[in-house]
């Protein structure tokens, strides 16, 4: 089963109509202990400032199981905020330690103009292209809503350019994944890019 985080800062509607469109049935998760069916995946989205939501994340119980949930192997996917949340922690909009599971610190984006809000083209990494099959999304372009981001990680598997500016707009790190942008608001080819990634990481955790 599919399972979207609901912590109280997310855009969980978008999300839901999206794996609605695509056919692919998931869950509104609001407390992590619920009895429900086995997951193989879940989807942490998130809009907001990262304390704010990551402090809504956490009393709602979800940083310890989601550290758990990480540690027996589970397939996650962070959208947006979703994904900043899944790193080392965001440090210059609010000191805030996120989840550590992937390598990096969320930093602000020294970029005009900003917040980066509109269309942009993701690059695909080259040398990580094993880890996604980014094919039929080369030169894609996506829709992002953000002021910060990963400047760098290993987890890397696609940047985006802002003026001068490159910072990382999709990452792969073992069963986890995000996208900095929002795939459930990038049209079509969003919607065919969100749907690769879920089976993707399905397909590795089980179906
Ligand atoms: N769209 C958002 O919620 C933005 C997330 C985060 N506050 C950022 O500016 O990067």
């Amino acid at each position: 089963m599919i399972g979207v985080i609901d912590y109280g800062a997310g855009n969980i509607g978008n999300v839901m109509r999206a794996l609605a469109a695509l056919k692919m049935p998931a869950e509104v998760l609001k407390k992590p202990k619920d009895e429900r069916k086995p997951l193989s995946l879940l989807i942490l989205p998130g809009v907001g400032s990262f304390p704010a939501a990551y402090r809504h994340l956490k009393e709602a119980g979800w940083t310890d199981f989601l550290k758990e949930y990480r540690d027996a192997g589970g397939a996650i996917l962070g959208i947006c905020l979703g994904m900043q949340m899944l790193c080392e922690g965001s440090f210059e909009e609010g000191y805030t330690p996120g989840l550590g599971f992937i390598p990096g610190e969320v930093v602000r984006l020294e970029a005009k103009p900003w917040p980066h809000i509109g269309w942009n083209e993701l690059r695909w990494r080259k040398d990580r292209a094993a880890e996604f099959d980014a094919k039929p999304f080369e030169g894609a372009d996506v829709y992002f809503v953000h002021g910060y981001c990963l400047l760098e990680s290993q987890a890397c598997i696609a940047t985006t350019k802002l003026g001068e500016k490159s910072f990382v707009s999709a990452v792969k790190w073992g069963p986890i994944m995000g996208f900095q942008f929002h795939p459930e608001r990038s049209g079509k080819l969003g919607l065919a890019l969100f749907k690769s990634a879920v089976l993707s990481l399905k397909g590795g955790k089980g179906k």
